[in-house]
């Protein structure tokens, strides 16, 4: 049998075999052409081509996800933004800032009719009830949301609610103290004391009655899944950077991720509509609405879509800053015993921490902003998609389509705006301030972020967060237990993965 007749004699098995590989190969050659002539477009012809950056992150978006999918954004973010300076485009059609221009450029007020970078629509979606909230609504429908809450999260308000913060810090107080009457060697999570206490205020403000984390002190499945959702939500989001495969994958996934999202709203919706039957006298944010002109425009569902957003925007952020601000004063003893001198110095009980009192401690103010640099509750970017037009940012002009993000973390870890940007060092915020700290550039500094859509709850969240950390050192010595000692070493998802911050309270008064 000569050679040149075996083909013939094959088995067809073989044959498709060879069919097979064939075009298994074809497909193979097709999506490295693909590849190359993708990777060279966007390295030589992409409008973003002359923007610096890694090239590899030029060319396909895989390396800035699989960071984010390993909790690891922030870092790659301030190691980038060290190399490659104030902007560098860290996937093929996205571009991060951290120069403190980026913040009026991409979230500030421009004139009218001047285009402007829009929340990015990919990320910012309705809420189950496909109601939009103040956070994902279009600029028309956030500008009227907006003035309808402003009322509940007004000066005024703050007045009224008072007595509600004070309450709880008091209960957190009595809570601690209880643990150390039982045991004086006890060790307490304070991420999870800070946690009960800010979202059994929310609670109390969007729900009328509290979520009783503090008197349990356990939180409730429904707390627990919201941290659960964050840390899902941000891998699961990263399909947005294939936006064919996100509508694929939002028809698969859908139910499934649907159902979840359905039990965890009607949670909110249950209790906000307890709350609007049974009726309350107490300043809550639904009296404050409500009782105001520009409440009585307020849907149900925007009720509800909007209570969900105060549970998460409203609880988590300000524990937060609480946690890695106690964990940098621990870590700085020379700190928080200045601190604490100020403090005990300017109140003789509980009854004279007043919301004047706490505005006038100024290094009090100096340790908040300090803690808001070195550990900022929303690390990184917040996503937004320039208009077709094209925009001007930091002086540079950003094509159509682009993704932009002013990135928290790397903002404030540059020493192009601090010095010694990785000190926790609060006197920089106040007038005693060496003069190498005269050149921060203190504007940077924005973690409520900026413009006409930055944090609602700003006041509020400072209010909170002075009275509750001012009434712990108020009353209590604090200690670091060394299980804690590398604490601020986290993942972030969208958020901090925060650790149990161990420490050892003990009373300095009755
Ligand atoms: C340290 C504490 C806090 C920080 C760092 C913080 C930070 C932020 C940031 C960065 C945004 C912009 C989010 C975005 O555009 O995607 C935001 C928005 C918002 N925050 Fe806060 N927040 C804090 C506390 C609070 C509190 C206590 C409340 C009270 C409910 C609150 C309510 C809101 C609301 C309603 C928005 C949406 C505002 C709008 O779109 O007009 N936040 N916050």
């Amino acid at each position: 049998m000569s050679s040149s007749t075996l083909p013939l004699i094959l088995p067809s098995h073989i044959i498709h075999t060879l069919t097979f590989s064939k075009a298994v190969l074809g497909l193979v050659v097709f999506v490295a052409l693909r590849f190359i002539g993708t990777a060279i477009y966007r390295l030589y012809f992409h409008p973003l081509r002359n923007f610096p950056g890694p090239k590899l992150h030029a060319i396909t978006q895989i390396p800035a996800v699989y960071s984010i999918w390993k909790g690891q954004y922030h870092n790659l973010m301030v190691e980038l933004h060290h190399k490659y300076g104030h902007v560098v485009r860290v996937s093929p059609n996205e571009l991060s800032f951290n120069d403190h221009r980026a913040w009026k450029d991409v979230h500030g007020h421009q004139k009218p009719g001047q285009p402007k970078p829009i929340k990015h629509p990919s990320w910012y979606v309705p809420a189950i009830n496909d109601v939009h909230t103040i956070i994902s609504a279009n600029d028309v429908d956030h500008a009227r949301t907006r003035r309808i809450f402003s009322n509940a999260f007004s000066d005024k308000a703050l007045k009224q609610q008072e007595g509600l913060f004070a309450r709880y810090a008091d209960l957190l107080v009595h809570k601690i103290k209880e643990s150390y009457n039982k045991d004086k060697n006890h060790v307490i999570d304070m991420v999870r004391m800070y946690n009960y206490t800010t979202f059994d205020i929310m609670s109390d403000l969007a729900f009328g009655e509290p979520l009783y984390l503090l008197t349990n002190e356990e939180y409730i499945p429904w707390v627990t899944n919201i941290f659960k959702s964050i840390r899902t939500g941000s891998k699961a989001g990263i399909i947005r950077y294939w936006p064919s495969l996100y509508t694929l994958a939002k028809k698969l996934t859908g139910n499934t991720f649907q159902k979840k999202r359905v039990v965890h709203f009607q949670y909110c919706v249950d209790r906000v509509d307890r709350r609007i039957a049974r009726g309350s006298d107490q300043p809550d944010i639904w009296n404050l609405v409500l009782n105001a002109k520009e409440g009585r425009g307020l849907s149900k569902g925007e009720m509800y879509a909007n209570t969900t957003v105060f549970m998460i925007a409203g609880t988590e952020t300000t524990a937060t800053l609480l946690s890695g601000l106690t964990y940098y004063l621990l870590k700085h003893p020379e700190v928080l015993k200045k601190l604490a001198a100020e403090i005990r110095g300017a109140f003789q009980s509980d009854e004279d921490i007043t919301i004047e009192g706490l505005q006038r401690l100024k290094y009090l103010h100096a340790c908040l902003e300090e803690g808001l640099r070195m550990y900022p509750p929303v690390p990184i970017g917040l996503p937004h998609l320039v208009p077709p037009q094209g925009v001007q940012i930091c002086g540079d002009y950003i094509p159509g389509g682009t993704t932009v993000q002013v990135q928290q973390l790397a903002m404030y870890r540059s020493e192009k705006n601090f010095a010694e940007p990785n000190s926790f060092i609060p006197e920089r915020w106040t007038s005693e301030a060496d003069g190498k700290f005269n050149s921060d550039n203190k504007h940077a500094l924005q973690p409520f972020a900026y413009g006409p859509r930055n944090c609602l709850g700003k006041n509020l969240a400072y209010h909170e967060m002075r009275i509750i950390l001012a009434k712990i050192i108020f009353h209590f010595d604090l200690l670091l237990n060394e299980e804690s000692n590398d604490w601020d070493t986290q993942e972030v998802y969208t958020l901090w993965q925060k650790h149990p911050l161990k420490c050892k309270l003990t009373p300095v008064r009755e």
